[in-house]
C-alpha cells in the first residue's frame, strides 16, 4: 500500500515536470512581426527544442523568417543573458535581417538583455582571431562576387611565386613532375578545396577522392605528393613573407577550429548559433560553427540555391547529428506566385532531388512568367521601360530588379542596358537594398544587379535579361573549361562531367534569380533569332510560360 502511494506521487511529480517543461518551452508566435501569421509547420520548427536543427525549404518558404523567430524565442525563454550569434552570407543580408528584426517590438525589448551578434562568417572569425586570439591585422573580406574574384586573383599571384621558386631552385627535380595544366590557378583551387574540406595532412589529401569540383586537369597519386609539398610551401609563404601573416578565405575556419581546439572553454563561444543560407558555407566553416556553440545550433538553407562550390559532406564528420526530428522542412511558399514557382521548380539539377514540389502550397497566384525575344538591346530596353512605368503608375513603391549577366568591363561600356535605363530611372546596386527612397521623385529607383548578389532577397517584379545561350550557361565558363582540356572534348568522361557541373551551377543561379520575384517574372533575351534562347528553356514545361515566339521546338 505504502509503495503504491509513493509510486503514484512519483508519477504525478514526473507528469507535472513534463508539463512544466512543455509550458516552459512553449513560445507564442502570434503578433511577433507585423502581418505574419506563422503556419503550423513554421510553428513546429520554431518550437523545436532540438539542440541541433536543420531547416530546409524552397525559396520563399520563410526559412530566414523562422530563424529570426527562433532568435526571439531563445531570448525570451532564457533566464540569464545569452550570447547569441546569427550568421548570414553577406552585408546586404545583415542589413535585411536587422531591418526585419527591428520591426518586432518583442525583439527590441529583449535584445537589450542579451549579447546578440549578427555577422558574416568571415567578419565574425576575423574579429575573434584579432580581438580574442592575438592575431595581427587581417584584411577584411567582402562576400560579393567581385571581391571574391579579386581575392582569388591575389592568391593566384602568390601561388605563382611559390611555383616559380620551386622550379627555379631545382627543387622540382626531387618530386614527381606536374603537368603544364597544373597552373597556379589550378593549384590555388586545389589548396582552397583541401582547406575547405579539412584535407590538410598528407595522408588525408592523398587518400581523398576528388569530389565537388572539376575533374580536370587530372592528378596522379604520385603528383599529389608534389602538390602537397607545394601546399606546405604556400602556407609557409603566406605566414612568413609579409609584414603580418596572411590568411586566404579558406584559412578562417581552420584557424578558428585550431583556436577552439586549444581552448575548448574559450570565452568567445556562443550559447546559441543561428545560420542562414548554410548551403553556401564550406564543410570546415560549418564544423567550426558547430564547435563554437555551447548549447544550440540552427541551420537553414536550400540546396537548390547553392551558388558556391561545395563538396558533399557527411553531417557526422561535422559533428552534426541529423535525423527526422532534427531535419525539418517548410513546404508553403509565401514569396512568389504559384506560376513563378511552377516554372522555377521544373529546373532540373544533377546533385539535388529533382522532385517537382507537389507538396508545395502557395500563398498567392499571378500571371504566368513571360519569356520574350528581342532583336536589339534598344527594343528590349523600350519594353522594360514601358512595363516599369506601367507598374510605377499603379504603385510607385513596387520594388523592381533587372538581373543581368554583364561582366565588369561590359558594365562600364557606353550603350549597355544600364546606360539606357539610367535616362529614365535611378539605377541602384544591391548595397542600397535596405535604404529608404523618395518615391515622389520622377526618377524612381530600380535595382540593376547580377544573380550572385541577390540570394536571400526579394523584389516585387523581376526582369531577368540575358536569357540566351551565351549567358545561361555562361560561355566564359565553358571557354575556360575548353582551355583546360585543350578544346571541346565530348566523349571524354571527365570533360562531360565538368561540363554538366557548369550547367548545374548555372541552373542554380537561374533558380536563385527567378525565385526572387514576388508578383511577376519577365525573362528576356536579345539575339538575332529566337532559337538563340538559353538551352535551359528545355527544362521548363511549355504550359508554364508565355512567349513571343513558337514554343513548339521546346515541348518535351
Ligand atoms: N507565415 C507567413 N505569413 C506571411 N508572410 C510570410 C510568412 N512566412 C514567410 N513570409 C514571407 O515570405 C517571404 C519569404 O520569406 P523568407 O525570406 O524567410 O524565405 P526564405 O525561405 O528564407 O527564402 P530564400 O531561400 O529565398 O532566402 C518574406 O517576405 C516573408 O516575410
Amino acid at each position: 500500500m505504502i509503495t503504491s502511494v509513493s509510486n503514484r506521487a512519483e508519477e504525478l511529480k514526473a507528469y507535472s515536470e513534463r508539463l512544466a517543461k512543455k509550458w516552459k518551452n512553449y513560445f507564442s508566435l502570434e503578433g511577433l512581426l507585423p502581418g505574419i501569421t506563422p503556419t503550423a509547420e513554421q510553428k513546429q520548427v520554431v518550437q523545436s527544442s532540438e539542440k541541433q536543427l536543420i531547416i530546409r525549404g524552397s525559396a520563399g518558404s520563410g526559412k530566414s523568417l523562422m530563424l529570426a523567430y527562433r532568435l526571439i524565442k531563445i531570448m525570451e525563454q532564457a533566464e540569464i543573458p545569452q550570447r547569441i550569434l546569427y550568421v548570414t552570407f553577406n552585408q546586404t543580408l545583415i542589413q535585411d535581417t536587422v531591418k526585419r528584426l527591428r520591426q518586432s517590438e518583442k525583439y527590441n525589448q529583449l535584445v537589450k538583455q542579451h549579447d546578440v551578434t549578427i555577422s558574416t562568417y568571415h567578419d565574425l572569425v576575423r574579429k575573434i582571431l584579432m580581438k580574442e586570439c592575438g592575431y595581427q591585422e587581417i584584411n577584411r573580406l567582402w562576400m560579393n562576387q567581385q571581391s571574391i574574384k579579386e581575392h582569388e586573383s591575389l592568391i593566384d599571384a602568390r601561388v605563382k611565386v611559390v611555383l616559380t621558386r620551386f622550379y627555379e631552385s631545382g627543387e622540382d627535380k626531387k618530386f614527381e613532375r606536374l603537368y603544364k595544366t597544373h597552373t597556379a590557378k589550378f593549384l590555388r583551387e586545389e589548396f582552397f578545396w583541401m582547406k575547405a574540406n579539412g584535407l590538410i595532412t598528407k595522408e588525408k589529401y592523398v587518400e581523398k577522392e576528388r569530389t565537388g569540383r572539376g575533374h580536370s586537369p587530372s592528378v596522379t597519386r604520385k603528383q599529389k605528393y608534389t602538390i602537397f609539398h607545394l601546399f606546405e610551401k604556400y602556407n609557409e609563404f603566406m605566414k612568413t613573407n609579409f609584414k603580418v601573416p596572411q590568411l586566404d578565405m579558406e584559412d578562417y575556419a581552420l584557424h578558428l577550429l585550431n583556436e577552439l581546439k586549444m581552448s575548448p572553454r574559450a570565452d568567445f563561444k556562443f550559447d546559441h548559433v543561428l545560420v542562414d543560407e548554410f548551403q553556401d558555407l564550406q564543410p570546415m566553416q560549418i564544423k567550426s560553427l558547430v564547435e563554437l556553440t555551447k548549447d544550440s545550433i540552427t541551420l537553414v538553407g536550400d540546396d537548390k540555391q547553392r551558388i558556391y562550390k561545395r563538396t558533399p559532406v557527411s553531417y557526422k564528420d561535422l559533428n552534426l547529428r541529423v535525423n527526422a526530428r532534427t531535419n525539418q522542412k517548410l513546404t508553403k511558399n509565401f514569396r512568389s506566385t504559384k506560376q513563378i514557382m511552377n516554372l522555377a521548380s521544373s529546373i532540373q539539377f544533377i546533385d539535388v532531388e529533382n522532385v517537382r514540389e507537389d507538396d508545395q502550397h502557395f500563398f498567392r497566384e499571378g500571371k504566368k512568367p513571360v519569356i520574350k525575344h528581342f532583336t536589339t538591346n534598344r527594343k528590349m530596353a523600350k519594353e522594360i521601360i514601358r512595363r516599369i512605368k506601367e507598374i510605377h503608375q499603379e504603385n510607385p513603391k513596387m520594388t523592381i530588379a533587372v538581373v543581368h549577366r554583364y561582366d565588369k568591363t561590359e558594365l562600364n561600356q557606353y550603350g549597355n542596358l544600364k546606360d539606357i535605363l539610367s535616362y529614365e530611372f535611378n539605377i541602384i546596386g544591391i548595397e542600397k537594398y535596405g535604404s529608404k527612397f523618395d518615391y515622389n521623385k520622377v526618377k524612381k529607383p530600380i535595382f540593376f544587379t547580377d544573380p550572385f548578389e541577390i540570394k536571400g532577397l526579394e523584389f516585387d517584379y523581376v526582369f531577368l535579361i540575358h536569357f540566351d545561350r551565351f549567358h545561361y550557361p555562361s560561355q566564359i565558363r565553358i571557354k575556360e573549361l575548353n582551355e583546360k582540356y585543350g578544346g571541346e572534348k565530348f566523349g571524354d568522361l571527365n570533360y562531360e562531367k565538368d561540363y554538366d557541373e557548369i550547367f548545374n551551377d548555372e541552373k542554380k543561379l537561374l533558380y536563385v534569380a527567378v525565385t526572387r520575384a514576388r508578383f511577376e517574372l519577365n525573362i528576356y533575351f536579345v539575339a538575332e533569332k529566337y532559337q538563340r534562347v538559353s538551352q535551359f528553356i528545355r527544362d521548363f514545361d511549355t504550359r508554364d510560360y508565355e512567349s513571343n515566339f513558337s514554343k513548339k521546338a521546346y515541348k518535351k
